[in-house]
């Protein structure tokens, strides 16, 4: 065993921090403003005190309107947390590579000690049981320390498996899995226009995180980092402000680099549905250890937005296909309207222009395929010109990327008006095992 507390429920030290260093439950309800019951009174929806439920074979849970700070959604559940759940606003994304010396024994102890600490600090725990100022002074402490005294801000960890796990660059299976890879985690093709660098695609291992707070979310990575010493190190990592899209009706629609409003269509969570059709594996895909997860396809797309910013509205609008201010379709209504691609102009031309992202990107053009976009705006300081280095990280979570992402982006690539704006620089693929038991770990199931 590594030198992490793997004890779940078990006893905790006298002096622990906890009680005045991250928040538990009952504080929870405090910050929220509500009491559990006034929480529990609200309107059907799955909502606890600051607590939000996610129950085996629920689809969602969610908070009303924006996320408390003292929020926090269960670990243990049917699916992972970080899908479904409202997109918070704040977002640290790592992919690791696992050591070349590591067994199938030392990765099963590697994903044990991440769901122990996962669990804690999603909860507004410390990492480990003594906490940053508590445990032996002659042992590093088993917390960093940077998120005492900070609500957990609705933190979420999801974790997901490369393509790489299962068969190595070099064609070895490492860790006896080759076989128990799904189909529908393939190797992302390479589209049109494609800009990759190595050092910002692929992955072994990805852990997202997401918290209204961006020193929660990169605690977490920190230490879900630290606790891998030795097993496995990151390959790259991502921060992300601004949530990019909504995943939750409750959630108002936020806005991207481009100054549009991104999320409209998305899939929310409250449409079952839809969420069962497209975004949860079903063991009937193939992978039965998969059943209740998804995919997560990652993008980082630069957008050059000096560029952008020099282009008239009603170009930008055209490109896009919505207008600016309300982001309703340009074929007339609000927001939510659906968009009418047949309606035509006083010109002749159809409103919607036939190469806008939102026609490209929309089901009717892509077989029905839809995705759950949970993406971040990032800013990556500038260049030497002066120009920042900005873009979109496009993160999306699906049933089978072989009918989702990959036409979706195929069609894109091809003739988005919007690509003369864009570079897509890194790229990765995940397979996001189901949640895991309490008592059990992250992934279990495909190593049973
Ligand atoms: C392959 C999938 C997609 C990539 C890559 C992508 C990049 C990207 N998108 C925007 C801005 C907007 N996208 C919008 C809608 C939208 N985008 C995709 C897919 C990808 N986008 C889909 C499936 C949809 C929904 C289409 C529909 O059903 O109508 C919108 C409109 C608002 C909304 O519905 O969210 C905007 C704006 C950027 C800037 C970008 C790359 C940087
Ligand atoms: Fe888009």
């Amino acid at each position: 065993m590594s030198d992490q507390n793997t004890d779940v429920d078990g006893p905790e030290p006298d002096a622990h921090p906890e009680g005045a260093a991250r928040t538990e439950g009952a504080a929870h309800t405090r910050r929220s403003g509500l009491s559990r019951r006034g929480m529990l009174g609200l309107a059907g929806a799955a909502v606890g005190a600051g607590v939000v439920g996610f129950g085996a074979g629920a689809a969602v849970g969610h908070a009303v309107g924006s996320s408390p700070t003292g929020a926090t959604y269960p670990f243990y559940g049917a699916n992972q947390a970080g899908i479904v759940t409202p997109a918070q606003d704040r977002l640290h994304f790592a992919a690791f590579d696992v050591a070349a010396g590591l067994d199938r024994d030392g990765l099963i102890e590697l994903l044990r000690d991440w769901t122990v600490a996962a669990a804690r600090m999603t909860q507004g725990r410390p990492a480990g049981k003594y906490g940053p100022a508590s445990g032996p002074s002659d042992a590093p402490p088993d917390d960093t320390g940077e998120a005492l005294d900070l609500p957990p801000g609705g933190l979420t960890l999801t974790f997901g498996f490369g393509p790489t796990l299962f068969t190595a660059a070099d064609g070895t299976d490492r860790f006896g899995i080759a076989a128990r890879r799904p189909e529908a985690l393939v190797d992302l093709p390479r589209f049109p226009g494609d800009a990759l660098i190595d050092s910002l695609t692929g992955g072994d291992l990805c852990v997202q995180a997401c918290s209204e707070d961006p020193q929660v979310a990169v605690h977490a990575i920190r230490n879900l980092s630290r606790i891998a010493f030795g097993r496995a190190a990151i390959r790259w990592s991502q921060l992300g402000f601004g949530r990019t899209s909504s995943t939750s009706r409750s959630q108002t629609t936020p806005r991207n680099l481009f100054g549009f409003k991104d999320g409209t269509a998305n899939i929310k969570a409250e449409d079952s549905t839809v969420v069962d059709d497209q975004v949860w594996a079903a063991a009937s895909d193939g992978a039965t250890w998969m059943h209740g997860g998804s995919y997560l396809v990652a993008r980082k797309i630069r957008m050059t937005i000096e560029t952008w910013d020099r282009q008239q509205l009603g170009e930008q609008e055209r490109i896009i296909g919505r207008d600016k201010g309300e982001g309703a379709p340009l074929s007339g209504g609000t927001e939510f309207t659906e968009p009418n691609f047949l309606a035509l102009s006083a010109g002749g031309g159809t409103k919607i222009d036939p190469d806008s992202h939102v026609r490209l990107a929309h089901p009717t053009m892509n077989d029905g395929a839809q995705l759950l976009r949970r993406g971040y705006n990032f800013v990556d300081g500038n260049d030497d010109l002066g120009r920042l280095n900005a873009g979109l990280f496009f993160i999306a979570f699906q049933r089978d990327p072989r009918k989702q992402f990959i036409p979706i982006q195929a069609r894109l690539a091809k003739n988005d008006a919007l690509n003369e704006y864009l570079k897509h620089v890194g790229s990765a693929i995940f397979a996001v095992p189901p949640g895991a038991r309490d008592g059990s770990y992250v992934g279990a199931g495909l190593f049973a």
